[in-house]
């Protein structure tokens, strides 16, 4: 005797994520625009610095916090800046022209970095001096980008920069704290430090960011695009 067919159970699956077109676009663009970086020119000094007349985002953050990784992936370049295992490397402001059809119509500029233990008392106090003299003055400055390891959270050095770059934040400049090797943390380990750094940060934008898992990666380079081209601001933001 034959047994009747099986009943086949009722598949209760998500449907699929549909990519949203518009944003995977915008993404690509921005992405297409920051891989036009190219190296223009690195000062030790502030007034070495060349004013160039062109917006200026600047990439800030603790020593090793990954800011010169984070640099690398944003602009899908593996030596744009030097990432070392060495805390404390990046010695020099360099600036980087972006822009396509090889006109820049930005400059991404990287800070060194700060808080490194090993260095001494008065070269600290000086990169510290050189570093808020440039955010409190860099007339061309259109945005900053502040990395941060999420696992120290924010420090007492972040916190103080934060603080000098609040008048010109109200004035309309931008700011992004990036969580930087969000991979190192759990989904709510994550989702926590995201939460208090968002209150730290007082309203600015804070995301997670992994250049080992390129999470953040584009929301990220979306956004720098939108401070250079305000004019292509999604409607519904
Ligand atoms: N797991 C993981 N490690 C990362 C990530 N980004 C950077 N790192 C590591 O963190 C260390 C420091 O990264 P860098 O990019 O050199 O840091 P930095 O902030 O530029 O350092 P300074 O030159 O001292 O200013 C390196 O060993 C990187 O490989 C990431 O997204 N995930």
């Amino acid at each position: 005797m034959t047994s009747p067919p099986r009943k086949l159970a009722p598949v209760f699956s998500r449907p699929p994520a549909v990519a949203d077109p518009a944003k995977a676009e915008r993404a690509r663009v921005a992405m297409g625009w920051l891989h036009t970086a190219h190296f223009l020119t690195s000062a030790p000094q502030l007034e070495h610095l060349p004013t160039l007349d062109l917006p200026e985002i600047a990439f800030v953050g603790r020593s090793n916090a990954g800011k010169s990784t984070a640099i690398n992936t944003l602009t899908q370049q593996t030596r744009l800046a030097f990432a070392s295992k060495t805390p404390g490397r990046t010695q020099h402001i360099n600036l980087f022209g972006v822009g396509k059809q090889k006109v820049d119509d930005a400059v991404l500029a990287d800070l060194p970095g700060y808080g490194y233990a090993a260095v001494p008392k008065e070269a600290k106090l000086r990169w510290q001096r050189v570093m808020g003299n440039y955010l409190m003055t860099r007339e061309t400055l259109r945005g900053v980008v502040l990395m941060c390891d999420p696992r120290h959270g924010m420090t007492e050095l972040d916190e103080i920069l934060l603080d000098v770059i609040r008048p010109r934040v109200a004035e309309g400049l931008k700011f992004l704290v990036l969580l930087t090797k969000s991979d190192k943390l759990t989904r709510s380990e994550g989702a926590k430090v995201l939460s208090i750094t968002r209150l730290q940060a007082g309203g600015g934008e804070v995301k997670l960011f992994s250049a080992l898992k390129k999470q953040g990666v584009d929301e990220a380079a979306e956004l720098l695009w939108r401070w250079v081209h305000p004019e292509t601001q999604p409607a519904s933001e």
